[in-house]
């Protein structure tokens, strides 16, 4: 029986001998390498952290120390120390282990958002209640990765602890020189000059070799050491900047040698007050295919053959044809410019920052930065090309607001992973930007329902020059391009059907209208289906086509409050145009992880999903009729 199978609790952990640690260690890697071979997953943020994780489990204890993940993906070292190692061939899989920390698998468990940046403000909140309870035995943990430290919301928390002699807190700076790929930045330039300069590897030498194996005359050594290390400023110097800021520092800590950890952690422990322990990490260690992946270490891959590290192959993508458009563009617009926040290749900008290296910036995990920043780019002459993940957009929200679409800036913002994401859990799905978009004035967002529309629409909004616009796209597989077969003013009608039902499809949502409109001619029901593009503002022929048909149903891939159901309802009050509107999308509320297709077949976004519940609505529809014939005002569904 391996060791990992006897870890039930954090304790068994502490149980174990420093001789032992090494085969746990490799038992971890094995079962990380051959659960993400299967299900796909973060392996590289994982396969860096593992004798970081043991250590942290050794030294604190968890939960009544709380140790808190920056955005989570690297937590799977933590689930197996806290009993939860027999659950991974669930991994991802609906109803089995989250790929994120949840607070319904554990106590040991806390942040569940994978919004990058936040963990160092839930340790200032979680250490300040401590403080106030007077908890004086428990310390926070708070564990961030150099790419989540570009983030701005952690300097402002980081502010605040510094703020604060008194905080049990102890921020173990996870530094890999990674986000996806290397991290960028002043403060990237301060860890990696560390990394890369002679007198560290000498320094680190002295801390793997000595230090951290003389328990008693570690720590006054240690300290000299810092002394020492104080003479050598212009090379360490994280520790200068750090504590410039006021904060205690430990490191840097080489993060595969377990004893080193562990020393390092207790030392700053003993502070009894903010700390940083700054630990060199490789992402992907332990295993050569993901450590020699060139693009990201094997961040995230697909599910891979371990011996050879090939991925299964990735569908023809909406991605991609972002991807290739965009080179286009540039070939043809000088003026456009592209931002990514940390993920050049996720988001798809690899081949224009290829093509066009000096009109490419990689802001780092800094989203309202790079909304802002674009707001400048356009001040001064560029047409930005901003591209998130739709719920990182969230994130960004006043910035587009107030210093984009105030000064009707031409900045295009692209939003890739938007709708139901699905493996990746609640904080991940692209679900929130078609409500909150809804209410910036002077905004136009595009929903392209294929990979022709997208080409087209990124074309249209790039052109656009007097205000923002936004792109928006779901992740995965393109589907087959849908013609149209007529127009309705500047939108596409996609099939034509009598007075019955008009069906409004947002988007990649198209694709599952036609199939309902040919469910419903069998239930004698006659369908229109028609494409917006821009569903901001919407078409006024929209207001013609309505009242025409007897009801209208509106089809996003997005949540139903404040969404494009709700402005096409509104479109029509106010054009006193009293046709009932219904609005099939993804129920507001946090989706639990699951498969994208298996989350859309569940909350009805299929073909057949869309006939039941449009048949259920024109057999309500006519009960009402029947029995109270004057037309009732209708409140959107
Ligand atoms: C606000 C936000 N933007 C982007 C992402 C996507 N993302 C997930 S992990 C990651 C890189 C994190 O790098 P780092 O913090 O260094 O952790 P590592 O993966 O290196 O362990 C990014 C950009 C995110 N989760 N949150
Ligand atoms: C943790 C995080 O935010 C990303 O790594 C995310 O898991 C990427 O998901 P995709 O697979 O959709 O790129
Ligand atoms: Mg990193």
């Amino acid at each position: 029986m391996g060791i990992l199978e006897t870890i039930k609790d954090p304790l068994d952990v502490k149980r174990l001998e420093a001789g032992e640690l090494p085969l746990l260690a490799e038992e971890i890697r094995d079962l990380l390498v051959s659960s993400v071979a299967r299900a796909g997953g973060h392996l590289g943020p994982n396969l860096g952290v593992v004798e970081l994780t043991i250590a942290l489990h050794r030294v604190f204890d968890s939960p009544r120390d709380p140790i808190l993940f920056d955005t989570g993906h690297q937590a799977y070292v933590h689930k197996m120390l806290t009993g939860r190692a027999g659950h991974f061939g669930t991994l991802r899989q609906e109803g089995g282990l989250s790929g994120y920390p949840s607070r319904t698998e554990s106590e040991h468990d806390f942040i569940e958002n994978s919004h990058a940046s936040t963990v160092l403000s839930y340790a200032d909140g979680l250490a300040k209640a401590i403080t106030l309870r007077g908890e004086t035995d428990r310390t926070v943990v708070a564990l961030i990765g150099d790419g989540a430290l570009t983030g701005g919301m952690a300097w402002e928390a980081l502010n605040n602890i510094a703020g604060r002699k008194d905080l049990p807190l102890i921020i173990v700076v996870n530094d890999n020189g990674r986000s996806y790929s290397p991290t960028i930045g002043g403060l990237a330039s301060h860890l990696s000059s560390l990394r890369m300069s002679q007198g560290y590897e000498h320094v680190l030498e002295l801390v793997k070799n000595n230090l951290g194996r003389v328990p008693l005359v570690g720590a006054p050594l240690y300290d000299t050491l810092h002394g020492i290390k104080k003479g050598l400023k212009d090379i360490l110097t994280p520790q200068v900047m750090f504590e410039d800021l006021g904060l205690k520092y430990v490191g840097p800590i080489d993060g595969h040698d377990e004893g080193a950890v562990e020393a390092a952690l207790r030392r700053a422990r003993s502070f009894r007050g903010p700390v940083i322990v700054h630990v060199l990490t490789r992402k992907g260690n332990g295993y050569a295919h993901a450590e020699n992946h060139d693009e990201d270490c094997f961040h995230s891959p697909q599910p891979f053959d371990i011996e050879t590290g090939e991925e299964r192959p990735r569908p023809h993508s909406w991605t991609n044809v972002f991807s290739g458009e965009m080179v286009e563009i540039g070939a043809e617009r000088k003026d456009v410019v592209a931002i990514t926040a940390a993920m050049l290749h996720p988001t798809g900008l690899a081949a224009f920052a290829e093509a066009y290296p000096d009109r490419i910036y990689d802001v780092g995990i800094a989203e309202q930065h790079a909304l802002t920043s674009a707001a400048g780019l356009a001040m001064g002459g560029a047409h930005p090309v901003v591209a998130v993940y739709a719920t990182f957009l969230n994130r960004a929200f006043d910035q587009l607001l107030m210093d984009v679409a105030l000064h009707r800036q031409p900045v295009t913002v692209v939003l890739d992973r938007a709708g139901v994401t699905g493996d990746d859990g609640p904080s991940h799905n692209g679900m929130w930007d078609l409500s909150i978009l809804q209410v910036i004035p002077g905004l136009s967002v595009a929903a392209p329902r294929d990979g022709a529309r997208l080409r087209e629409l990124l074309a249209e909004a790039v052109a656009i020059e007097d205000g923002p616009t936004v792109v928006r796209f779901p992740k995965g597989a393109l589907p087959k391009d849908v013609e149209a077969v007529g127009k309705l003013g500047g939108m596409d009608v996609l099939r034509t059907g009598d007075a019955d039902v008009l069906l409004v499809a947002v988007g990649p949502m198209a694709e599952i209208c036609m199939e309902a409109a040919t469910l419903l001619d069998a239930q004698g029901i006659s369908a229109t289906v028609v494409d917006p593009r821009w569903v901001k503002p919407l078409d006024e022929a929209l207001v013609l086509a309505a009242a025409a048909h007897k009801l209208v149903v509106v089809v996003e891939d997005s949540g139903r409050v404040g969404g494009v159901g709700d402005a096409v309802a509104r479109l029509l009050r106010d054009a006193d145009v009293d046709v009932p509107v219904r609005t099939y999308g993804i129920p507001q509320r946090f989706l639990d992880h699951a498969k994208r297709a298996k989350i859309l077949s569940e909350i009805g976004l299929t073909g057949q999903g869309l006939a039941r519940q449009i048949t259920e609505a024109v057999a309500r529809r006519s009960q009402v009729m029947e029995s109270h014939p004057a037309r009732l005002a209708q409140p959107t569904d």
